[in-house]
């Protein structure tokens, strides 16, 4: 039996709405949890979507971050195939897409994102797909043949990661960058030329500087028209060209909204009976100064627990270092920090013909971010260096002979 008749309403079925739920349980909320969510299952976790789900090393029911029973257990209510259509600040309710309003005394936005939609003729085609949930992962799945032709638009993270998982099982690889060098967004140039070389030694091509003008076929996808005038043969088409954050709802009700909905470091909105957490959210970083929006799993996790205790009026800063990673081929990208406004990168190990190195982003003199590829020990080292105040000389970060054991004692 609940202890009180209060109402938490978490808008959003993923990442963050999964942890934020569990975590106001475990703030000890006493009363209702209801969580409203568009997709028809469970949460499930993304990332393997463009990763070992595609290649069926992992099975749908693999992906759930819990067994829905644990959500029972806790009398975590869920509404699936189910959008909050409207949310009134004034009388604390959501109207359902199924017609019914609820009532809340605590609403948590877990919205997240949605892909940027190429407005282009032909991506209607049968065999042009976008990756964002299961649905969308499936469809690939299904669309797959081997000996087929793929081109990839976008080289970032769903570009390069979908198109290593196609090479796996042998099919023709092009991807399209619009942008001068794969991964802009999040690497030095030096990194991204790394990845452009691994893919073409893996059999991918990639054009940088060239986006696609038209997607042509009959019912069907049967090429890809390109910038540069040139037609590219393909079955299959992935469209990974970034996302747009869900704000549409905080922006009806007057909340503040720039490139995701603005919370301060406890995921606070501008309505105090109202948080937001995750892909959708745009916080004030305690360690970076600045307000950012991540896109990342640990952010929604991290950031979920932050809002639960929002809601329950306790107060727990958010200010965990932001971390990504990336698998592709037999490469574990780990990336430590943001890297936005470095002015110098120093190597460890050889970026330019091995597998294994690090790139340490500095910023008047300071590590600021590091990119760590296959350095699991390094990556530990780079999260510690740049969360502490302490520094280590750049020269032992640069000196491969220098174990990076021994630097995490020093750092000690
Ligand atoms: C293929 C893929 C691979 C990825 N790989 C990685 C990785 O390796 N590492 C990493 O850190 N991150 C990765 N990410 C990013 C990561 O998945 C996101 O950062 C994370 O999912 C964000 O979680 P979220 O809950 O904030 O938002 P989302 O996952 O976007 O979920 C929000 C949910 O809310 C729903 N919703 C929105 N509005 C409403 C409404 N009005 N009513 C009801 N429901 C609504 C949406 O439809 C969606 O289901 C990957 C993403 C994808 C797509
Ligand atoms: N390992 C990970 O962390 C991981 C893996 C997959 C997805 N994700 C997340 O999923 C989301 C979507 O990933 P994504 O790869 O689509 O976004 P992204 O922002 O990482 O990359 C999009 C790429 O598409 C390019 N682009 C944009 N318009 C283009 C056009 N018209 N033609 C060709 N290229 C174009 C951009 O320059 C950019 O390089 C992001 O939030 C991402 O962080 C993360």
């Amino acid at each position: 039996m609940l202890k009180n008749t209060k109402q938490a309403i978490i808008i959003g079925g993923s990442h963050a709405a999964a942890q934020l739920s569990i975590s106001l349980r475990q703030e000890r909320w006493e009363g209702e949890i209801l969580v409203v969510s568009d997709d028809s299952q469970f949460p499930y976790h993304r990332p393997p979507l463009s990763k070992d789900y595609l290649s069926g090393d992992t099975s749908a029911e693999q992906l759930f971050i819990r067994p829905a029973s644990v959500y029972r257990d806790k009398q975590i209510e869920f509404l699936l195939n189910t959008r909050v259509e409207k949310i009134d600040r004034i009388n604390k309710s959501v109207t359902l897409s199924n017609g019914e309003a609820r009532q809340y005394d605590k609403l948590a936005l877990c919205t997240g994102a949605r892909t940027r939609q190429l407005a282009i003729p032909g991506v209607a085609l049968n065999g042009v797909h976008y990756l964002r949930d299961l649905t969308d992962a499936e469809a690939i799945k299904q669309a797959i043949q081997s000996n087929g032709k793929a081109v990839i638009i976008g080289g970032g993270y769903i570009g390069l990661e979908t198109a290593a998982l196609l090479r796996k099982i042998g099919i023709d690889v092009c991807v399209l960058e619009a942008m001068g060098r794969v991964l802009q967004r999040v690497t030095a140039e030096e990194v991204s030329a790394f990845y452009h070389r691994v893919h073409t030694e893996e059999g991918v091509e990639i054009k940088t500087g060239v986006f696609a003008t038209e997607i042509v076929g009959n019912d069907c996808v049967e090429g890809v028209v390109c910038s540069n005038g040139e037609q590219i043969d393909a079955n299959l088409v992935i469209i990974g060209v970034g996302v747009i954050p869900n704000t549409e709802l905080a922006e009806g009700i007057g909340l503040d909204v720039d490139d995701g909905v603005i919370v301060n470091e406890f995921a606070q909105t501008s309505d105090e009976h109202i948080v937001a957490s995750g892909d959708c959210a745009a916080h004030l970083n305690l360690i970076y100064g600045r307000r950012i929006r991540l896109e990342s799993v640990p952010n929604a996790i991290e950031q979920s627990k932050t809002a639960a205790a929002s809601m329950c009026d306790r107060e727990k800063v958010y200010n965990a270092l932001p971390w990504f990673w990336s698998n592709q081929y037999d490469l574990r990208l780990q990336i430590a920090g943001l890297n936005q406004g470095f002015d110098r990168v120093v190597f460890r190990g050889d970026v330019e013909s091995s597998r294994s190195f690090v790139a340490w982003y500095l910023k008047q003199g300071s590590i600021v971010a590091a990119d760590c590829v296959n350095r699991p020990a390094e990556f530990i080292l780079a999260k510690k260096l740049i969360s502490s105040e302490k520094q280590l000389p750049i020269a032992d970060l640069a000196n491969d002979s220098i174990d990076a054991k021994t630097l995490l004692l020093a750092l000690a």
